[in-house]
C-alpha cells in the first residue's frame, strides 16, 4: 500500500537518528565511508542503545566494546540476557547496520558509553552476519509498521575506525582520548527537540478532526421543538476542544522555537562552544515531556468528544493516539526527563541565583525571584490583583508559580538533608516536587513563547483571535493548576472564580472562529486520513462508503457462518 505520510515507518530511525548521529559524531573520514552510502540507502541503519534490562539508565547498559590492539579491532559482545539490545526501530528486519551504544573497554579500563557502527546483515543477501542474532520483538500496542528489533552480539569484531570518533578517540595502541565534554556523547537532543513539533502536529490533527466533526454532528435538543443543534454549540464540547485548539497553536510556536534553538546551539557546539548545551538539554528534555504528556491526553479528549464514530478507525483518532503515545516513553521517559530538567538545571540555577548570580536564558526569572526574596515582603502578603485580560500579567503569574515550585523543591531537598538523609535519598524524597517544578517551568516557557509570538503578528484580526487563544490557554492552565497558584499565594478563591467565568466567555468568543482556526492548520484530507475530519464535511456518506469497504463485507455470508455457526447449531 502507498506509504501514508506521518505513519511510523521502518526507515524512521535511519532518517531520524542514524543519519543525524553520524552528522554529530562521525569524523570526516567516517562521514565519507558511512554517510554517503547511508544517504543512498545502501547502508540502512538504526540507533541501538536500549537493552532488555535498561532503557533509562544509560550508565547501566551492559553491551561491551573491548579494544584488541593486536588486531586493531573492537569486540562487541552482549554478556547477559538483559544486555540484548531491545526496541530499536527498524532493527528487526530492515537495517543492515546499527549504531550500537556500548561500554568502551581499552587497556583494562572502562571509559563508559560510546557509539560504534556495527554491520549486522550482509549488504547483498541481507542475511545476519556471523555472531549477530537479530529479529523482531513481536507485536506492540501500535507501530505495527515498524520492525522494532532485538540484537544479540556474540563477540562480533569491528575495525578500530568503526567507533564514532569526532569527540572521544582510541589510539592504535589503545590509549583513550577523552572528548572535550562528556556530555557530547549523550546525543538524543535532536530528536527530543523535534518531538516538540510532533506534539503540535498531533494536537492540530486531532482538534481539526474533532472540531470539524463537531460542526457537522447534530445531536439532542438545546431548545425544545427546535432542530438538533451542532454539538459544537454545547458549552461542554467547547470546554473540551477549544483548550486543545489553543494548545495546538501554543505548541506550534514552541516547536518552532525549539527547532531554532536546537539549530543555533548545535551550531555553537560544532564551533566548539559548549556553554549552551546544558540549557539545550534541559529545555529539550523538559519540553519533550511537557508537550507529549499534554498532547497524549488531549488526543483522547478529541476522540471521546466524537462519540462512537471517534472510536472507529475511520476517524483516524485511534491511530493518531496509538502512534503518538510512545513519545511519552521513547527518547527519554517523560518522568526521567522532567527530573533531568529539575535536578540538572532548575535546582542548580536556583542555588546559583540564591548566591546572587545573574542567570541567563529560560531560567533568568530565578534571579528575579532570588532578589525578590531579599526585599521586604508587602504587609498585605495577599495575591496581586489578577487581570483575566492582560496576557503579560499572566506570563508573570506563571513565572512566579515556577519560581515558587523550584524553591519548594530545592527547600525539600534541604529539609531531607537536614533530617540526615544522604544526597541521593534527599533527591529521591523530593522527586515529586522536582517534577512539579519542571512542569511549572515548562508551562511558563510555553505561555511566554505564545505571548512573545503575538508581538510578531501584524494583522490585527489574526492578532485578536490568537490573543483570545493565548488567554484561553493561560487561564485554562491556571484553572487546571489552581492548587499551585493558591499554594504560592498567587491566586485567591474569588480570583479563581473569576477565572472560570472568563474561560466561559472566551469559549463563546471563539465559537464563530473555531472551524476557521483548524482550517488554518491547512491539513489536507490525505494527511488527516479521517472521514470525520473531511474538509467538505460530507461525513455520513463517506462513513457508509468506508464501512462498505471493510474486508468483512467482501462476502454477504462470511465463511464463519459455515465453519462455526452452522455446525454449532446442529450440536445444540
Ligand atoms: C528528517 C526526517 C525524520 C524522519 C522521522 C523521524 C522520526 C523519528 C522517530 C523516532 C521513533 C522512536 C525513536 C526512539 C529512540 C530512542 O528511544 S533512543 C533511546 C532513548 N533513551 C534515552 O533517552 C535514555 C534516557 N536516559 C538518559 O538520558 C540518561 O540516563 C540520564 C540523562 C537520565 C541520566 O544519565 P547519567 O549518565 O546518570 O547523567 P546525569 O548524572 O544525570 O548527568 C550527567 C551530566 O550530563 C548532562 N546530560 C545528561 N544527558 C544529556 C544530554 N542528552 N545532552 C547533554 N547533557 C546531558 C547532565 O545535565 C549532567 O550535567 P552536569 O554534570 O549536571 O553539568
Ligand atoms: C515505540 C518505541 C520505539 C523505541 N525505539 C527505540 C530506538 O529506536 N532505539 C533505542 O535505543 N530505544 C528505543 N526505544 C526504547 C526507549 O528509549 C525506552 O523504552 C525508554 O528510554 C524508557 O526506558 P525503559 O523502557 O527501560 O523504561 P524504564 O526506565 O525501566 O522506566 C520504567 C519506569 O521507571 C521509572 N524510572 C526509571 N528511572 C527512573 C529514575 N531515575 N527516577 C524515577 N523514575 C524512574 C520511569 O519513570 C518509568 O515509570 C523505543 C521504545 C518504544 C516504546
Amino acid at each position: 500500500s502507498c506509504v501514508h505520510p506521518d505513519r511510523p515507518e521502518p526507515l524512521d530511525l535511519h532518517l531520524g537518528m542514524f543519519l543525524p548521529t553520524l552528522l554529530n559524531q562521525a569524523t570526516p573520514e567516517q562521514m565519507e565511508r558511512f554517510f554517503t552510502p547511508a544517504w543512498n540507502l545502501r547502508i540502512i541503519g538504526t540507533y541501538a542503545q536500549t537493552e532488555m534490562g535498561h532503557g533509562t539508565h544509560l550508565r547501566g547498559l551492559e553491551t561491551t566494546a573491548t579494544f584488541d590492539p593486536s588486531t586493531q579491532e573492537f569486540v562487541l559482545h552482549s554478556p547477559t540476557i538483559s544486555s540484548i539490545k531491545w526496541w530499536p526501530g527498524g532493527l528487526g528486519k530492515t537495517s543492515n547496520h546499527a549504531i550500537v551504544l556500548a561500554q568502551l573497554h581499552t587497556q583494562g579500563r572502562c571509559h563508559g558509553l560510546h557509539a560504534f557502527i556495527v554491520p549486522i546483515r550482509d549488504m547483498d543477501t541481507h542475511v545476519p552476519l556471523p555472531g549477530v542474532v537479530v529479529g523482531d520483538i513481536g507485536p506492540k500496542f501500535g507501530f505495527s509498521e515498524v520492525d522494532n528489533g532485538f540484537l544479540k552480539l556474540e563477540h562480533v569484531r569491528i575495525p578500530l575506525d568503526n567507533m564514532l570518533m569526532k569527540f572521544a578517540k582510541v589510539e592504535p595502541d589503545g590509549t583513550y582520548v577523552k572528548p572535550p565534554s562528556a556530555k557530547l556523547t549523550y546525543g538524543m537532543v535532536f530528536i527530543r527537540s523535534m518531538i516538540v513539533g510532533q506534539s503540535a502536529l498531533a494536537l492540530a490533527k486531532s482538534c481539526t478532526i474533532a472540531i470539524r466533526y463537531s460542526a457537522v454532528r447534530h445531536q439532542s435538543e438545546l431548545r425544545p421543538g427546535e432542530p438538533e443543534p451542532q454539538i459544537l454549540n454545547y458549552q461542554t464540547q467547547q470546554h473540551k476542544l477549544f483548550p486543545v485548539l489553543a494548545a495546538a497553536y501554543a505548541f506550534t510556536f514552541v516547536g518552532q522555537y525549539m527547532k531554532d534553538t536546537y539549530r543555533r546551539i548545535s551550531g555553537d557546539i560544532h564551533a566548539g562552544d559548549y556553554s549552551q548545551l546544558p540549557e539545550l538539554h534541559a529545555l529539550s528534555a523538559g519540553l519533550k515531556a511537557f508537550t507529549t504528556w499534554a498532547a497524549n491526553a488531549a488526543i483522547e479528549v478529541c476522540r471521546m468528544s466524537c462519540g462512537g464514530h471517534g472510536y472507529s478507525r475511520s476517524s483516524a483518532l485511534p491511530d493518531i493516539y496509538v502512534e503518538f503515545t510512545p513519545t511519552c516513553t521513547y527518547e527519554g521517559e517523560n518522568t526521567v526527563m522532567m527530573l533531568q530538567t529539575a535536578s540538572r538545571y532548575l535546582v542548580k540555577s536556583y542555588r546559583q541565583a540564591s548566591v546572587g548570580q545573574r542567570l541567563q536564558g529560560s531560567v533568568s526569572y530565578l534571579s528575579e525571584a532570588a532578589a525578590q526574596r531579599l526585599r521586604p515582603r508587602p504587609v498585605s502578603g495577599g495575591a496581586a490583583p489578577l487581570s483575566t485580560q492582560d496576557l503579560l500579567s499572566l506570563v508573570h503569574l506563571y513565572q512566579r508559580r515556577a519560581a515558587s515550585l523550584v524553591e519548594l523543591a530545592a527547600k525539600s531537598i534541604q529539609q531531607e538533608l537536614q533530617r540526615g538523609r544522604s544526597q541521593e535519598e534527599a533527591w529521591n524524597h523530593s522527586s515529586i516536587d522536582l517534577v512539579r517544578a519542571s512542569d511549572a517551568h515548562c508551562h511558563f516557557v510555553v505561555v511566554k513563547l505564545f505571548v512573545d509570538k503575538l508581538e510578531q503578528v501584524d494583522d490585527a484580526a489574526v492578532k485578536a483571535v490568537l490573543s483570545t487563544l493565548a488567554l484561553l490557554y493561560a487561564l485554562k492552565g491556571l484553572a487546571d493548576n489552581s492548587g499551585d497558584f493558591l499554594q504560592a499565594g498567587l491566586l485567591t478563591v474569588p480570583q479563581a472564580t473569576r477565572v472560570s467565568a472568563r474561560i466561559k466567555e472566551l469559549l463563546e468568543e471563539l465559537r464563530p472562529d473555531a472551524v476557521a482556526l483548524v482550517d488554518a492548520f491547512d491539513l489536507n484530507d490525505r494527511k488527516l486520513n479521517s472521514v470525520l475530519g473531511r474538509y467538505d464535511g460530507n461525513v455520513y456518506e463517506h462513513l457508509y462508503e468506508w464501512a462498505r469497504q471493510s474486508p468483512l463485507n467482501a462476502t454477504e455470508v462470511h465463511e464463519s457462518f459455515h465453519k462455526y455457526l452452522k455446525p454449532l447449531r446442529s450440536r445444540l
